[in-house]
């Protein structure tokens, strides 16, 4: 059943149309939802109907873990380079329709059609980075303690691995899992998200296009609510899955981690983050300024990584608030396919909300808006938020506290660094941080004191496929990426050899 009386023809709009598929992807198959039943995906940047999606039960969940469980032995017993040639063939074929790939993306998700192909080149790096790791999960050998034994520890894939995926980065954050688990040896479901579940379906179309075996690979759909819930219950719940890898929000998080003590799921969670971007006074204010919107304003402000606390000392607190808001005011807001659009639609309207309640509690704090600071109702459905700069943030608001998660960019003032570093670690989350300084020292001693899983010092970009991307405190555990990231998917088997 749709819900918007406009419509929008996505198909039109891509070379290869079969890449858009609305349908999920159990065992080799397209399927609807068992009972019929859909829900009504649209876009973000203008209200339209893109499509009616299959809202799936929770037995339809059952039934990909036990596709995912029967493909295991067969995918798992294929050497390391057979599958590390599958990934290859993925990342040409991403590169190779990454127009089509980041169309899809950017009409169901809202990001700016070039953010969305620089997406897809993002989530083609994870295949390209794993498929060389693969090769290289070398196990060990351990000198033991008795005559005539020998231990050896080899890798071995951890099993079925659930995958449950946010809408900020549809495309990047299913590779980011998918890529390592696969390369690995194991099988996986993939939960889609329900507001973007297009990008993950685009991703199972093209490994039916390269021949990856029936089961190995299945995408569930269904709307959030109830049926989620339930996703998320069978997942964690069925004794055949053996991981889960989520990225989302803590309290979801903490909910899986509940639900998955039933059948002691190994977890990977990488949750949400509340970034503290401190600015000293001997920092280059241009790479400043840069580095803030590269961080806040990627997405929408829509990352797990992006600046939410900006901390800027007293001494260059004005010179930096003008040149942000300058470059802020000058943002193209509007639908991402509008050529020259820079800043896209939040993915709801619940996003909306919760960036106007943080500009209205600040200002009733005494914050000044320099920037935007409204919501832009086009009366048709659609979810902007202007880019909005805000000055004098009081210590005590929401935006302090909670993420944002919008294109909110509040200026804190400092004057102390030991002061800075406390106000950063105050929050309860630990994902990333970033500081602007020239003092080499002061970089180390602070990036060794912020509470977080990564810091970036000079720059506001951090994420590539070969690092170990993750947080600390309630923004979860694990690692994805990175020469860590494949052993979320492997366990250490051990093998000692007695008699010799
Ligand atoms: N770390 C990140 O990248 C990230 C991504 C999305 C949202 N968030 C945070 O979460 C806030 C709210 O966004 P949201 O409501 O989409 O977050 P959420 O945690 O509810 O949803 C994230 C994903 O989790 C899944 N999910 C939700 N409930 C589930 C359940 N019971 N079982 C199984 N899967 C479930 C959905 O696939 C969803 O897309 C954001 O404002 C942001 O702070 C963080
Ligand atoms: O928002 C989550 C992930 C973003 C990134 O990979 O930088």
């Amino acid at each position: 059943m749709s819900s918007s009386s406009k419509s929008q023809d996505l198909g039109s709009l891509l070379s290869d149309s079969a890449l858009f598929r609305t349908q999920g992807y159990i065992n080799g198959q397209w399927v609807s939802a068992s009972d019929g039943v859909t829900f009504p995906l649209t876009n973000p940047a203008t209200g339209a109907l893109i499509a009616d999606m299959p809202h799936m039960p929770r037995s339809q969940v059952a039934e990909a873990i036990d596709a995912a469980k029967t493909a295991l032995p067969a995918w798992a017993a294929l050497t390391a380079y057979q599958r590390s040639a599958y990934l290859l063939k993925l990342h040409s074929l991403m590169e190779q329709h990454a127009q089509d790939l980041g169309t899809i993306l950017c009409v169901e998700n809202g990001k700016p059609l070039a953010e969305a192909k620089g997406e897809i080149a993002y989530g083609a790096s994870f295949m390209q980075w794993n498929a060389a790791e693969g090769l290289r999960t070398y196990g060990q050998t351990i000198p033991s303690p008795f005559p005539g034994t020998r231990n050896m520890v080899i890798k071995q894939p951890i099993g079925v691995c659930g995958l449950i995926t946010p809408w900020n980065f549809p495309n990047a954050m299913i590779t980011r899992k998918m890529a390592p688990a696969l390369a690995a040896g194991c099988t996986v479901v993939i939960k889609a998200p329900a507001e973007t579940p297009l990008s993950a379906l685009a991703m199972a179309v093209l490994c039916e296009r390269i021949g990856v075996p029936a089961g190995v690979v299945n995408v569930v759909v269904m709307d959030k609510g109830d049926r989620e819930a339930a996703a998320g219950l069978e997942l964690c719940e069925n004794i055949k899955v053996s991981k889960i890898s989520f990225t989302g929000s803590t309290p979801v998080g903490r909910l899986l981690m509940k639900q998955g003590s039933s059948t002691l799921k190994k977890l990977s969670f990488e949750l949400g983050g509340n970034a503290a971007f401190i600015i000293f006074d001997d920092a280059d204010l241009e790479l400043a300024v840069t580095g803030v919107i590269a961080s806040k304003f990627r997405a929408a402000g829509q990352t797990c990584v992006c600046a939410n606390r900006i901390f800027v000392h007293s001494k260059i607190y004005d010179q930096f608030a003008k040149l942000l808001a300058e470059k802020v005011g000058a943002f193209k807001v509007g639908d991402g396919m509008t050529e020259g659009v820079t800043i896209g639609p939040l993915v709801n309207s619940r996003g909306v909300e919760k960036v106007e309640r943080h500009v209205k509690d600040a200002v009733s704090k005494g914050a000044k808006v320099l920037v935007g600071g409204e919501k832009i109702d086009n009366g048709d459905g659609s979810c902007f938020f202007q880019p909005t700069v805000l000055v004098d943030v009081p210590r005590e608001c929401a935006v302090a506290e909670e993420e944002t998660f919008g294109p909110l960019a509040p200026l804190f003032k400092f004057d102390d660094e030991e002061d800075v570093i406390t106000r950063a670690n105050s929050s309860e989350v630990g994902l990333a941080g970033y500081l602007f300084t020239r003092d080499l020292a002061r970089s180390n001693r602070v990036a060794e004191k912020l509470e977080v899983g990564m810091v970036g010092v000079n720059t506001g970009v951090i994420a590539q496929a070969c690092i170990p991307f993750g947080g600390v405190k309630q923004s979860g555990f694990g690692r994805e990426g990175g020469p860590s990231g494949i052993n979320e998917f492997q366990v250490d088997k051990l093998i000692t050899i007695g008699g010799m």
